[in-house]
């Protein structure tokens, strides 16, 4: 139960209100409203620094009703600006919580907000774009003013656009680490990579844990960069191969990153890249960006292979997208999305390099398409033969 329900606002910049109720911190937010459609998996989704500076609407109606664990982090702490959610259920019940969702808002400091018809904010997100918006909390009890509501909107109208905007170098993390835990089961937790084949230098622009557990479950020993290292210092730690990673902001302006990756795939190192890190890839290859309309933010993705014709369930999470049209000769596109025909992946045709815009260490989300992660080790291994 709520110790006291606060009641909150959300303002859109375009002068849409809603009211709910608070279910997280108090105060307010701004960022850019998307909506992800998975079904499970809102700690996850949180904790992705991926949503660094964006709010997110989870279109699935219940939410919270597993509560909260210590595994379930992509990172560790909620990097979402804010969670908009249509109903958190009184009660949270799973053998591994160890808190409910709104207590971990709280404790993260997150401004959130429930009681929001979702369906409605997503067909409004979906028709006119993501866009900027405010969750501000108010007290309980109190009526609701116009000038609240003004606030909230100017709140919104004044938060800055996410094109542009290099969230990278904000969220990376400071020091060099080195990366060994395997991923999660039931029953044995996490474990440990033993006996490493590979040696894999991954750039942190916001990394996912369960990028690093599926390399380490695969045999890869990772040292994880800050994203600024240059190319040379990366280089110079004689990786088997070099992992980019995904991250929020546009990819755009990421100058030193798009640089020291130019670098490293012209050394002939196998290069994977994953959303940031895709697109990083591309611009690094010589292709363009762009800003999508509403992005892709969900589980159910279909993307097909074009190599195989095999379709994947995939899930996703990315509101820019690289230009088919802008892509140099020695750039291939090997995947593309069913739902809008924008392109998922890429392999360079003239270096061990290949990326991928979805997200195939899915956490959450399903696994069809892991085996990008084997097709990085066999680069590896070829490399190395
Ligand atoms: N998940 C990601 O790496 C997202 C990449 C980039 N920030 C985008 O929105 O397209």
């Amino acid at each position: 139960m709520l110790p006291i329900q606060e009641q909150a606002l959300l303002a859109l910049a375009d002068g849409t209100v809603f009211q709910g109720i608070s279910i997280g911190a108090v105060g307010h937010t701004v960022g850019e409203v998307v909506f992800n459609t998975s079904l499970t998996g809102y700690q996850e989704i949180l904790t992705d620094p991926s949503y660094a500076r964006q709010i997110v609407t989870l279109t699935y109606p219940h939410i919270g009703s597993y509560g909260v664990n210590a595994e379930d982090v992509e990172a560790r702490k909620v990097h979402a600006a804010g969670l908009i959610i249509k109903d958190l259920p009184i009660r949270a019940s799973n053998f591994r919580e160890t808190m409910t969702l709104s207590q971990y808002l709280q404790r993260e400091g997150t401004v959130a907000i429930a009681n929001i018809d979702t369906r409605q904010l997503t067909r409004l997100l979906r028709t006119k774009g993501a866009q900027n918006g405010c969750i501000l909390t108010l007290p309980a009890g109190e009526s609701i003013t116009q000038a609240d509501r003004d606030r909230a909107i100017e709140l919104a109208q004044a938060a800055p656009s996410m094109a542009g905007l290099d969230l990278a170098q904000v969220v990376t993390q400071g020091g060099i680490t080195e990366w060994t835990e395997t991923e999660w089961a039931l029953g044995t937790g996490f474990g440990e990579v033993k006996d490493a084949k590979y040696h894999v230098v991954a750039y942190d622009y916001g990394v996912k844990r369960n990028i690093l557990r599926m390399l380490a479950s695969r045999g890869c020993r990772v040292t994880v960069v800050p994203a600024k290292t240059p190319a040379a210092d990366v280089l110079a730690m004689n990786p088997d191969g070099v992992f980019l990673s995904n991250g929020p902001g546009d990819p755009e302006p990421c100058d030193y990153a798009i640089e020291s990756t130019r670098q490293i795939i012209e050394t002939g190192v196998p290069t994977f890249g994953i959303c940031l890190g895709h697109q990083i890839m591309a611009l690094a290859s010589g292709a363009r960006t762009f800003k999508m309309k509403f992005g892709h933010h969900g589980g159910n993705h279909p993307v097909k292979d074009l190599d195989t014709n095999q379709v994947s369930i995939t899930s996703q999470n990315h509101g820019f997208a690289v230009d088919e049209k802008s892509l140099p000769a020695n750039l291939r596109p090997t995947h593309i999305s069913l739902f809008d025909g924008t392109l998922q992946g890429l392999a360079r045709t003239d270096k061990p390099a290949f990326c991928f815009q979805g997200h195939p260490e899915a956490s959450p989300g399903p696994h069809d398409i892991a085996y990008l992660f084997d097709r990085f080790t066999a680069l590896m291994e070829k490399k190395n033969a």
